[in-house]
């Protein structure tokens, strides 16, 4: 994308670290997440908001995806676009409490990213990208829209794809690649001043998952968890404002 900025660095942490250790809290799956956080790179979008890419955060991708792929309780689900229904393009999962979800693994990813950014994620929505065909629009993430400042962490699994960001009221996009087992994290004002998606796509993709952790208490559905437009631009952002 030639209006893209690339940030991506190319050198994965996961394959070194040691997933035996943490088997007792991973409910015996072979992942690992790095608990330093060496890799992360910290990309201010301005002086009051800023992304995380943490490079290979989780040894193990795939070994997580496979189980969550079997065992959550995937649904498909559809909203209104203004004057019609349509299908989202893509499956979710939701754990509105993640204390209660059914794997501890969970329970493992949230306490490390809590320990880490010093606020209780207790919330998690997932998404499955089932091919390049399915994506996510341009949208900001509720209720974290509406405060001075959220922390949202997004960890990806399996098939590589692009995250794109771009400020609130239109402009260039920032472009993450993200690889299984990256976790890309959204601070400060961005869910404010920021919107972001993972856009459908030409080239093909196989199934990504990704992980979404939020301190929020639970909302209904995932209707009311985010803000979407149609992706075409900040008329569009400015009526789906309005509608939201
Ligand atoms: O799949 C991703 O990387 C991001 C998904 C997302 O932004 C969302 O579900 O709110
Ligand atoms: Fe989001």
């Amino acid at each position: 994308m030639a209006d893209d900025a690339l940030f991506d660095l190319p050198t994965p942490a996961g394959a070194d670290l040691d997933v035996t250790t943490d088997l007792h809290l991973t409910g015996g799956l072979r992942v690992a997440v790095d608990h330093t956080f060496g890799t992360a790179e910290r990309i201010p979008l301005d002086d009051t908001s800023w992304v995380d890419h943490v490079h290979g955060w989780l040894a193990g991708d795939q070994a997580l995806m496979d189980m969550l792929m079997a065992e959550a309780e995937w649904e498909q689900r559809s909203r209104w676009m203004y004057t019609r229904e349509v299908t989202e393009p893509r499956l979710t999962a939701e754990y509105p409490v993640i204390a209660q979800a059914p794997h501890p693994v969970l329970h493992y990813l949230a306490a490390a990213l809590t320990a880490h950014y010093g606020r209780s994620f207790t919330h998690l929505w997932m998404n499955w990208y089932r091919d390049h065909n399915d994506g996510t629009g341009w949208h900001a993430d509720r209720p974290a829209d509406r405060q001075a400042e959220a922390v949202i962490p997004v960890l990806s699994l399996g098939a590589s794809r692009r995250f794109l960001i771009r400020p609130e009221v239109g402009g260039k996009s920032r472009t993450i690649l993200t690889h299984g087992g990256d976790l890309v994290v959204m601070g400060g004002r961005t869910q404010r001043d920021y919107r972001h998606s993972v856009p459908q796509q030409k080239p093909a993709a196989g199934p990504r998952l990704s992980l979404n952790f939020s301190i929020d208490p639970p909302r209904r559905s995932r209707r009311d968890a985010t803000r979407h437009d149609n992706g075409s631009g900040p008329r569009e952002q400015a009526r789906a404002d309005l509608s939201g």
